[in-house]
């Protein structure tokens, strides 16, 4: 299978501290994969390598076997590379609709927002922008809820709006940073079904880190797990459930 992703050898250190150890991943063409550790695993900073917020201290990241390393966040969200954050972002004030507008690829590039969408001439761009968003919301289940305040919305909803404003940005690959953190178990159901119809139906590679164990053993083709920085098992679920080292360290008694 094709990689889309791809870590060579990833080490991040702060200071002394070793973040990431020589890591290697590959996230390949249609697949969910679940990155789970403990906490301080190196999990988020992954992501951050991933996204470009950190440069690694050493080896690479390739992205469809472009290196990647130096590019800035924001043009590896050109490239189609996207994430959510643990914490919604959202702009609560505005629509549903506006605050995926505000994250669309062509609105981001305009120098000014407003601009678009008052030239006369744009009207017809505006039309193609609005609908493109509008179809981000269909795919996370709340076109119909376009038109109500972000901050209105329950929580569970919120978190499938940042996403939505996530695909807005016309990502092909999305990084999902604990989506079902702070949800219930009916919100998560709904998520887990959005995430799956993402990659299935909609042909989106998705990483997600999740500390949801039940979640990721339904979701997830391949699952990594990180301890203090290096990669102590990868393989499917079925395979992750049984690694011995992989349910003393951290599934405990909660797979069974
Ligand atoms: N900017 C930073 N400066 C210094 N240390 C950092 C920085 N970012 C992360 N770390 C450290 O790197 C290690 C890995 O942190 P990271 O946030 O990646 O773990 P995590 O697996 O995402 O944890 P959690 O599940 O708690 O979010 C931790 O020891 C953390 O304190």
């Amino acid at each position: 299978m094709e990689n889309v992703l791809e870590l060579q050898q990833v080490s991040v250190k702060f200071g002394g501290l070793v973040a990431l150890n020589q890591v290697d991943l590959t996230v390949k063409r249609g697949e969910i994969l679940a990155i789970i550790g403990p906490n301080g695993a190196g999990k988020t900073t992954l992501f951050n390598i991933m996204t470009g917020i950190y440069q690694p201290t050493s080896g690479q990241v390739l992205y469809k076997n472009q290196k990647i390393n130096k590019l800035k966040p924001y043009k590896r969200v050109d490239l189609g590379i996207a994430r959510t954050f643990q914490n919604t972002r959202l702009l609560k004030s505005m629509t549903v609709l506006e605050n995926v507008l505000v994250a669309h690829q062509e609105v981001n590039k305009e120098t000014v927002f407003a601009s678009i969408f008052s030239s006369k001439s744009m009207q017809q761009k505006r039309q193609t922008i609005v609908q493109e968003c509008m179809d981000k919301l269909e795919m996370v289940g709340l076109a119909d809820k376009a038109e109500q305040l972000a901050g209105s919305l329950p929580y569970g909803e919120q978190r499938l709006l940042e996403i939505a404003r996530a695909l807005a940005t016309g990502c092909e690959l999305l990084l999902l940073d604990e989506p079902a953190a702070g949800m219930n178990q009916s919100e998560k159901r709904e998520l887990i079904k959005k995430i799956l119809q993402l990659s299935k139906q909609y042909h989106i590679e998705i990483l997600l880190i999740e500390h949801d164990i039940q979640m990721i053993m339904e979701i997830s083709d391949r699952i990594v797990v990180l301890n203090y920085g290096q990669k102590i098992a990868e393989g499917t679920p079925q395979e992750i459930q049984n690694d011995p080292q992989v349910i003393q360290a951290y599934l405990g008694g909660e797979v069974d």
